[in-house]
C-alpha cells in the first residue's frame, strides 16, 4: 500500500513551518517532504520530526549556491539545480555533500537532484548530457560512500519537470530520465515520477506510471491535478485510481502530495482519506 507524504513546500501554506509538521501528523500523514531543509539546523529539524512522529522521506539537493548562504538564497535567485549547468561544478559538488550531511542527520534516504534550467538555445546540447551523466554518477558514488550500517541506503533521484512551469528545464521527459538512469546504472540513483509534470508534458499519467513501475527504477512518486496543480480529485490525473494502481503493483513506497490546495489543506484531503492514518498523530515508526 502506498504511503502518503505531505509536501510542506506546497501543503499547509496557511501555517508557519513548525505548525505544518504538527498539522501533517494530525491529518494522518506518516511522512513529510519539502524543497529545502537548509534554512534550519539539521539537529533542530530532526527533533521536530521526532516530536511529531514524522519521517522525512525526501528533500532537494541545493538548487544552486556554493556556500550555505548562497544555497539559502539560490531558489529565490532563479537557480533550479546545477547537475547539467556548465561552469557549476563547484556548486554541484558542494550541494551534494551538504545534502548528504542533511540526509544523514534527518535519517532521510531520498534526495531529489535537480538538473538545472537552460536558455532555449542550449537545451539539446550533447555535451550537456555527458556532463549531467558524469555529475550524477559522481554524486551516486558520494552517496554510496556515506552508507552507514543499519541505515537505509541514500538514493539520489531525478524527476522530469514540465517546461511550461519551468522554462528551459533540462530533464523534462520520462524517456530522458529512464535512459540516463539505465546508462549510468548506479544503485544509488533512481526515478522520481511526478505524475503532474508527466501528464503536462506527455499525457497518460497512468501509462507512464506503469512504465516507471516496470523499469525497476521507481523510488518516489508525486501527485497533483492537471490542470491546476491542486487536489487530484478531478481532471486528467485521477489520484485515487493511481494510488489503487500503485497498490495493485505492490508499491509500498511513498507518494508525495505536491499540490496547491484549492482552499485549506485539511478541507481538501477527502480524496486521500483511505490512505491516511485514521485519527492522525503521525507514523508508527521509521521505515526506509
Ligand atoms: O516542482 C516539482 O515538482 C518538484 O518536485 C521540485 O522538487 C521542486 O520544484
Ligand atoms: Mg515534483
Amino acid at each position: 500500500m502506498p504511503r502518503l507524504a505531505a509536501n510542506l513546500s506546497f501543503l499547509y501554506q496557511e501555517l508557519p513551518f513548525e505548525a505544518r509538521l504538527a498539522a501533517a501528523a494530525q491529518d494522518g500523514f506518516g511522512g513529510v517532504e519539502f524543497l529545502s531543509p537548509y534554512e534550519w539546523e539539521p539537529g533542530w529539524l530532526a527533533e521536530q520530526l521526532r516530536a511529531h512522529g514524522l519521517q522525512q522521506v525526501l528533500f532537494n539537493a541545493p538548487a544552486g549556491g556554493g556556500t550555505l548562504a548562497a544555497v539559502r538564497s539560490a531558489w529565490a535567485e532563479g537557480w533550479r539545480g546545477t547537475a547539467s549547468l556548465p561552469g557549476a561544478q563547484r556548486q554541484f559538488e558542494y550541494g551534494i555533500e551538504l545534502a548528504l550531511d542533511y540526509a544523514q542527520a534527518l535519517g532521510c534516504s531520498r534526495i531529489h537532484v535537480m538538473s538545472g534550467a537552460h536558455p532555449a538555445q542550449l537545451a539539446h546540447g550533447g555535451s550537456l548530457r555527458q556532463q549531467w551523466l558524469r555529475r550524477l554518477g559522481w554524486a551516486a558514488e558520494r552517496a554510496a560512500r556515506r552508507h552507514s550500517p543499519g541505515a537505509a541506503p541514500i538514493v539520489l533521484l531525478i524527476e522530469a519537470i514540465n517546461q511550461q512551469d519551468m522554462p528551459g528545464y533540462w530533464l523534462h521527459t520520462q524517456q530522458q530520465a529512464l535512459a540516463a538512469l539505465q546508462e549510468i546504472g548506479h544503485p544509488h540513483l533512481g526515478l522520481q515520477l511526478d505524475l503532474y509534470h508527466c501528464q503536462m508534458t506527455e499525457g497518460d499519467a497512468q501509462a507512464q506510471l506503469l512504465r516507471g513501475l516496470g523499469s525497476g527504477l521507481l523510488r518516489h512518486v508525486q501527485i497533483a491535478a492537471v490542470p491546476g496543480r491542486c487536489e487530484p480529485d478531478a481532471g486528467a490525473v485521477d489520484g485515487p485510481a493511481l494510488l489503487r494502481q500503485l497498490d495493485a503493483a505492490g508499491y509500498g513506497g511513498w507518494v508525495g502530495l505536491e499540490y496547491r490546495p484549492r482552499s485549506s489543506t485539511r478541507a481538501g484531503l477527502g480524496w486521500a482519506a483511505p490512505w491516511l492514518r485514521p485519527g492522525g498523530s503521525g507514523a508508527a515508526g521509521p521505515q526506509p
